[in-house]
Formats: structure tokens, C-alpha cells, sequence
């Protein structure tokens, strides 16, 4: 990555941008063919073409009789044959009707259906229709949704339930998507302790390792998991080092200006730094680099932090990286329940519900409190440079946009 030469701190769009650009000069090429039930979260690595026609062939889309307007006069009609779904009728005999059922092909010939309920049979059998007819009322035509030939999904579509079904409803049985991205994570500190230990003087539980590897697992990521890094350059170099076969290192920790932060250290011996201050809160001190040609991602440490920067930032640059073209949540507007006195240098992602209609913020915004988030249904954005009165528009970022 690039080293950013630019004073002060960097706008969030802006640090958004050089990560997209960044992800798109890296995609992962590579391809494998999977089946529907290993393709969920997967990235389609070359568009789904259709190789039939949907309905395959003209259907009732109801429980009825079948027949050709045209020979109808407004007499009761023979019944001449009944059609279930899953059969292949027999051309429709001239002046009769069918019994048919819902999606069941409609017989050579038949050309409108007309539901059961407006339909009286009589003693012989027959049936008169209580209602006007419309030509090709009920009628499912083969091909209305798709084509044989038609691409119904692009290249770096996300493979979730929906398209997995149409992949289906299609005869698709494999996909070609693209290879799951190698992700390894590494959580540095002294501090912290793997939960199950017990713990020591100062030390804390490390939370971030749980968070990331979940999330990255979501997002169909085969992570490699480094474990605990201690606040060490060599230390931190050798852990680097021996990531050479990862597609993004990603780490939490010791990026902001301690002098237990190596791993700015680190890539800026022997790779690329670009430590960017960003308007962000949490997560000012997001570092992005490479450390001899892999990329690397530090996140800051705060596990607040840690959570709004993988988020809002490497979860679209992973994604992007196979394809995706619209990364970032879109969010919605909603009433503020609250009122923001101070406009602040970052834009702030608040911990927050919506409660009432309004947005209402986790009481403790401190960037180390992962309960904020646990609490919270999304994250509600509010603008640098701003100040909120109660009742204010701002946008709400739901967790569900963000968080596979
Ligand atoms: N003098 C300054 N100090 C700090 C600044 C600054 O601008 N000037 N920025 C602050 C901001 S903002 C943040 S965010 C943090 C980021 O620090 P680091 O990313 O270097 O992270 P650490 O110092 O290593 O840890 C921060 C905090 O988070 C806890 N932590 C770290 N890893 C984990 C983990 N895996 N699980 C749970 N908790 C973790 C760690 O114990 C610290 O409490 O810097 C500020 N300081
Ligand atoms: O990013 Mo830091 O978490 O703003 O405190
Ligand atoms: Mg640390």
C-alpha cells in the first residue's frame, strides 16, 4: 500500500477510497467450482447464465380449469382431462376444458385458466364459469422471469440464501466463485490472556482475536490465526515474516503513538507504512501498509475500535477485494433521540438502539467497551464539524449490514 503524506487527519471517505483502490489493484483471480451447499458466503467469480427458461414452460398459476378462449361460448365446457403438477398433459381436445392444478404446464392449446372458485360444475360434469374470462389470465408464460442465455447474476455477487435458490431454481448445481481470501490475525499485547488462563497482575482477556475470527468467518474467510503477538519488534517482525502466504495480516493493537507500538515500526523497516490518522472515533490510529508485498491492516486496539474499523473499513477492502462493487452499508436516516452539544475533528460512530422511533446511544461510549456494541442494534453516525438537537436526522448503520 502506499504511505499517506497527508497532515492531519484523514477523512473517512477518504481512507475508505485509498483502501478500495488498493483492494482493487490485489483482487484474488483465482476460481473453484463449489457446490450450492458449500457456496453460501461465496463470491461469483463470473456471472450465472441462465441454460434455461423460467417457468420452463407455460403453468397455471392456479388451482382450475384450463382452456382456449377462443373456442369458449360462454357455454358449460366438457372436462377432458385432469393435470397435476410434475405430469406432461395431452394436447387439449378443441371445445373442452382441463382440470388443472397450480404449477402444472398448461396442455397444447390451452391458453387461459380460470380459478376454481368461479367455477360451477354441473351434474354431467361440465363447467360454467361464473366470471368474465381474460385471454391468458392465470397463465404463467414460459420464460416470463428469465431466459435461456440471460445473466441473473453479475460477476461479484455474494452468494446468500436468495441466490443460492435461483442458482437452483436454474439447475445450477456448482458455482464458480472466487477463492476464499487467507486472512491471518494477530492480536498484540503484553496485556492479554486467552480466556481459560488464569489472570495475571494487569492483564486482560483478549476479546479482539474472538471478534475478528468470528467475523472473518462470516465473510467466508480461511483465517489463520497468529494467536497473542507480545510487544516486541523482533518479535513482531518474525511474526510478520512468517506470514508470507497470506492474501491480508490483520491485527489489533499497538498502532496509536506508544512506545509499545511495533507494528508501525515493523512496516516501516521493512515493508510500507501508512499510518493513518483518522477522523474516526472510534479508531483514529488505523494503520495500512505492506510488509514485504503482504498487505497488513492494523487496527487499534480498543475493542470498540477495533470493532468500527474492521467494519466500516477492511470489511469492504476484503470484500472488494473479490469483486464486490457495493461494499459500504447504506444505513438509513432516523430521528436522533439524543442531543450532541460539541461538534467534534472525527466523525463518531455511536453504540445505539433504536428505541421509540429514535436513536438512543449505549450510555458509555469509551472506546474500550465492548458491551456498548453487544447492547447496541447499530451504529448511528454523526457527522464532523456537527452538532445534533433532539429530533435531528442522522444516519443508523444496523450491525446486520455489517456483520457477515
Ligand atoms: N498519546 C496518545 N495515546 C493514544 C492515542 C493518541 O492519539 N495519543 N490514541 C488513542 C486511541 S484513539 C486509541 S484507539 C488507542 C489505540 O491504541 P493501539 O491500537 O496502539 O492499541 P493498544 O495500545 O495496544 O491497546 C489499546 C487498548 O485496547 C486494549 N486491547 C488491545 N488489544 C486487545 C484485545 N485483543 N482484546 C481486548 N482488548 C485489547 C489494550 O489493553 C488497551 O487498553 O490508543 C489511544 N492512545
Ligand atoms: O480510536 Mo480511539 O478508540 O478513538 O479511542
Ligand atoms: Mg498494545
Amino acid at each position: 500500500m502506499s504511505s499517506c503524506d497527508q497532515p492531519g487527519l484523514m477523512p473517512v471517505e477518504a481512507a475508505l477510497a485509498r483502501l478500495l483502490a488498493q483492494a482493487d489493484a490485489s483482487a484474488i483471480v483465482e476460481t473453484e467450482a463449489v457446490s450450492l451447499s458449500e457456496a453460501a458466503g461465496r463470491v461469483l467469480a463470473a456471472p450465472l447464465l441462465a441454460q434455461l427458461d423460467l417457468p420452463p414452460w407455460d403453468n397455471s398459476a392456479m388451482d382450475g380449469y384450463a382452456l382456449r378462449l377462443a373456442d369458449w361460448n360462454g357455454e358449460p365446457l366438457v372436462v377432458s382431462q385432469r393435470i397435476q403438477a410434475g405430469s406432461a398433459p395431452q394436447p387439449l381436445q378443441p371445445g373442452t376444458c382441463a382440470r388443472i392444478f397450480t404449477g402444472a404446464p398448461l396442455p397444447a392449446g390451452a391458453d387461459t385458466v380460470e380459478m376454481q372458485e368461479n367455477a360451477v360444475r354441473d351434474e354431467d360434469g361440465r363447467v360454467a364459469f361464473s366470471e368474465p374470462l381474460k385471454l391468458g389470465q392465470n397463465v404463467r408464460a414460459q420464460g416470463q422471469e428469465t431466459r435461456s442465455g440471460d445473466s441473473v447474476l453479475p460477476a461479484g455477487t455474494r452468494l446468500g440464501p436468495i441466490e443460492l435458490g435461483l442458482a437452483a431454481s436454474l439447475g445450477c448445481a456448482e458455482l464458480s466463485v472466487h477463492r476464499r481470501p487467507r486472512v491471518a490475525v494477530l492480536s498484540t499485547g503484553d496485556e492479554l490472556v486467552e480466556p481459560g488462563q488464569p489472570l495475571g497482575p494487569g492483564q486482560i482477556y483478549n476479546s479482539n482475536r474472538r471478534v475478528l475470527i468470528a467475523w472473518l468467518q462470516r465473510l467466508g474467510c480461511e483465517v489463520v490465526d497468529g494467536g497473542i503477538l507480545l510487544d516486541d519488534l523482533e518479535k513482531t517482525r518474525a511474526a510478520l515474516a512468517a506470514l508470507s502466504d497470506v492474501d491480508l495480516i490483520l491485527s489489533t493493537g499497538g498502532v496509536s503513538v506508544g512506545e509499545a507500538d511495533f507494528l508501525g515500526m515493523a512496516l516501516r523497516e521493512e515493508g510500507e507504512l501508512a499510518l493513518w490518522k483518522l477522523a474516526i472515533k472510534p479508531g483514529k490510529p488505523l494503520t495500512c501498509g505492506q510488509f514485504r508485498g503482504v498487505p497488513v491492516i492494523g487496527l487499534p486496539g480498543n475493542p470498540a475500535s477495533t470493532l468500527v474499523t474492521f467494519g466500516l473499513l477492511a470489511r469492504p477492502y476484503l470484500l472488494r477485494r473479490l469483486g464486490v462493487q457495493r461494499v459500504e452499508p447504506l444505513g438509513f436516516p432516523m430521528p436522533a433521540g439524543f442531543a450532541w452539544n460539541k461538534a467534534g475533528k472525527r466523525r463518531e460512530y455511536l453504540r445505539a438502539r433504536i428505541e421509540n422511533g429514535r436513536v438512543v446511544p449505549y450510555p458509555n461510549q469509551s472506546s474500550g467497551v465492548l458491551r456498548s456494541a453487544a447492547w447496541a442494534e447499530g451504529f448511528a453516525e454523526v457527522l464532523e464539524n456537527t452538532t445534533l438537537a433532539e429530533g435531528d436526522s442522522l444516519r443508523f448503520i444496523p450491525l446486520s449490514e455489517i456483520l457477515g
